[in-house]
């Protein structure tokens, strides 16, 4: 599968171009590492799920809205593209919220996610009229109830269900198995007891239901599966109480390749199959569509960004099994990148200043802290002369790059610049040293 994003080139002296714009002048200009976001490649993705959930759900005469889960790179700028693209986004904490509404989100078209959600939070999105508060247990649904009466709004609840399906690359990245901090369970039927509490309550506007059963996920059936169960607890609630909820958000988690070996979800299949699922749901109740959404975060932003470094030490190590391996050191590492030491995640590399001639060989590009663990791409081939000053490529890292990025070490968390028609800006400005000293009190 193709790991960079639409605009990357080789140019003519085998540098790499992204969104026209010369690397080695974006390093120059931006330092290094830098976060590189492809603006015409992450719109076109946002595009993408847009018109194919629309065409798959107007097959059906039904509608599909897509939300762009901000947790996976986001600025005001970002949420801009997201806007203009005719997504709504979906945002998991009070500073998401703010960058969103920065970025001129209409609070109608923000959806509020969060296990834990503070009083202050939830306070803030009724105030800004959010869309959408998913609430995701029995506490919040109490605490929402006393809020919203006592600002004399009604607020717009969907539930979190845990469908029980399994579902996800690696076992932190699942979220819908009954183990797991998330959501309420159609099995044990809390999901139920949720949906009769907010219901019953005048203050609360019951919407629908939410599930997202984890990320990175390359099976369509787990979606058909999780879909089918929420359709079915639609219809039994409607059953049970006359009441078609108008609404149910299937979630994100949609795959992507992070090598060339990997494959990715295939988006336009997706959405017809899942459609088609939801359909012979509604068939089966023989009631109304309800209006779908899904929340796709990764799927945007992770093919949109590449990571720029500039390699440091090389070193060759003998393995034990005999042979060698090249270790590449580059100026960040889990502090840019904590997907590789969180979840075992996989990359690929390439060099981006120049192309070589020389073997390629077995390679280990790892970073400048000081833990063994602190690797960004474990195995990848790159060529024996990789040496000091040249510059490195690890593609895909648009989503959950930047957003998890630490201090550790106290080393600067990179800027991350968009890049578009020749044209680059920054989106996040790297911090200083400045800030690092700032932020320590005498
Ligand atoms: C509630 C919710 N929606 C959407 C997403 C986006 O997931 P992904 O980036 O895998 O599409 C997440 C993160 O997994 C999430 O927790
Ligand atoms: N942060 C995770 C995904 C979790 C998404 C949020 N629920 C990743 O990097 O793959």
């Amino acid at each position: 599968m193709p790991v960079w994003s639409a605009t990357v080139v080789r140019t003519d002296d085998g540098a790499l171009g992204v969104g026209g714009c010369d690397v080695r002048a974006l390093a120059a200009e931006y330092g290094t590492p830098v976060y590189v976001v492809d603006e015409a490649d992450f719109r076109a993705r946002a595009a993408g799920f847009r018109d194919h959930f629309a065409a798959a759900f107007g097959r059906h005469g039904a509608h599909c809205d897509v939300f762009y889960a901000s947790k996976a790179l986001l600025s005001s700028q970002i949420a801009g593209w997201v806007l203009d693209e005719g997504l709504g986004i979906d945002v998991a904490s009070g500073g998401e919220l703010e960058l969103a509404l920065r970025g001129g989100a209409p609070g109608a078209r923000i959806t509020l996610h969060g296990n834990n959600k503070s009083d202050a939070e939830l306070i803030r999105a009724l105030e800004v009229g959010v869309g959408r508060i998913v609430v995701d247990s029995m506490t919040e649904i109490g605490v929402l109830d006393a809020l919203a009466a006592a600002a004399g709004v009604v607020a717009p609840v969907l539930i979190r269900v845990t469908t029980g399906v399994h579902a996800g690359g690696h076992e932190y990245i699942a979220t819908s198995h009954e183990d797991q901090k998330f959501g309420l369970s159609l099995a044990t039927g809390a999901a139920l007891d949720a949906l009769r509490a907010v219901h019953a309550s005048p203050h609360l506007e019951l919407l629908g239901i939410h599930t997202h059963i984890g990320s990175q996920i390359l099976s369509i059936g787990a979606f058909k599966d999780s879909a089918e169960r929420m359709l079915r607890l639609r219809a039994d609630f409607a059953a049970e109480t006359g009441f078609e909820m108008p609404e149910v958000d299937l979630g994100g988690g949609y795959a992507i390749a992070y090598t060339p070996e990997s494959e990715s979800m295939d988006v336009e299949k997706a959405s017809l199959e899942i459609a088609d699922v939801v359909a012979q749901g509604v068939d089966a109740a023989g009631g109304g569509w309800p209006h779908i959404s899904i929340e796709p975060g990764r799927g945007i932003a992770g093919p949109a960004g590449m990571t720029l470094y500039t390699v440091g030490v090389t070193k060759n190590v003998s393995l034990e099994e005999g042979g060698q391996r090249q270790y590449v050191a580059v100026d960040g590492g889990m502090s840019d990148n904590m997907r590789t030491i969180t979840y075992g995640a996989e990359y690929t590399a390439a060099i981006a200043s120049r192309v070589s001639s020389a073997p390629p060989v077995l390679s280990r590009v790892v970073g400048k802290h000081c833990e063994s663990g602190d690797i960004l791409v474990r195995d990848v081939q790159l060529p024996s002369d990789i040496a000091r000053g040249d510059l490195l490529a690890v593609p895909a890292t648009g989503a959950y790059g930047r957003v998890m990025a630490s201090n550790y070490n106290s080393v600067l968390r990179p800027a991350v610049v968009g890049v578009r028609d020749g044209k680059s800006r920054v989106l996040i400005r790297r911090d200083t040293l400045a800030d690092l000293l700032d932020w320590d009190v005498l």
